[in-house]
């Protein structure tokens, strides 16, 4: 970096923007195969956060691939590069108060571990969204395993292209065994035991 560009201390700071909302921020960050649910249990948990009162924004692969990581593809190089701006913009987010719900495949360990590390410790939660390959197999949502499986898809997570587990994600979910909503209620209470949010209390800041 140029040594001539000097940090900006701001006034309103993330302590002050979390006693202004209520809550405090953190990045909940969905990894697991595709089809395994991230982004519908990110989607759904946003809805009960927002009822909450609370401040939240969901990255998801399919929708940021059009965009600030639209000219990257899915080998392993542009896999390490999509999760690398993925951590510096939920760094953002959290910086702006924002509960960022990020749902990638993230496949890499190597690449979470980055994304946690661009934060303080509890300020990044990895959310297991786990599901056998089978199961996703059979949902295959936009019918790409199937496209995969006939060799349409090079590279294709679960198929063709290793998935690393997670070895002490703060949350697992079995979506093969769990069904939405008990997926959502684990998070809150997640949240709620870390005092990160305060269900019931839409007004009152959790720092003071
Ligand atoms: N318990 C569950 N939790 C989440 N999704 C479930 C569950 N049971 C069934 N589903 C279904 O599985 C599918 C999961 O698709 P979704 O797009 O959320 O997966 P994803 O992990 O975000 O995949 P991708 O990485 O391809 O975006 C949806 O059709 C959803 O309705
Ligand atoms: N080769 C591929 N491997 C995995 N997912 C793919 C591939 N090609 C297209 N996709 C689609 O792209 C989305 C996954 O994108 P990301 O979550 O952004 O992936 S990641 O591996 O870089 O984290 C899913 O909707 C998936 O179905």
């Amino acid at each position: 970096m140029d040594n001539n560009v000097v940090w900006h201390r701001p006034t309103v700071t993330r302590d002050r923007r979390a006693q202004n909302n209520g809550h405090k921020s953190v990045i909940l960050w969905f990894t697991g195969l595709s089809g395994a649910g991230k982004s519908t249990i990110a989607h759904a948990l946003e809805e009960s956060l927002y009822q909450l009162g609370a401040k939240t924004y969901v990255l998801d692969g399919d929708n940021v691939r059009h965009g600030l990581c639209g000219d990257l593809g899915f080998s392993d190089k542009d896999r390490n590069e999509n999760i690398r701006r993925i951590g510096e913009v939920s760094k953002l987010f959290i910086d702006a108060g924002v509960i960022a719900l990020c749902a990638f495949i993230s496949p890499f360990r190597a690449d979470r571990q980055r994304a946690r590390e661009l934060v303080d410790e509890g300020d990044f939660i990895e959310i297991h969204v786990k599901c056998p390959l089978e199961v996703c197999e059979t949902r295959d949502p936009k019918g790409l395993y199937q496209k995969a499986r006939a060799g349409l898809i090079k590279g294709y997570t679960g198929i063709s292209s290793p998935y690393e587990e997670p070895e002490n994600p703060e949350i697992v979910l079995d979506t093969s065994v769990q069904n939405i909503n008990e997926c959502v209620e684990q998070i809150i209470d997640y949240l709620t035991k870390k005092e990160i949010v305060v269900p019931g209390n839409r007004n009152k800041s959790v720092n003071g």
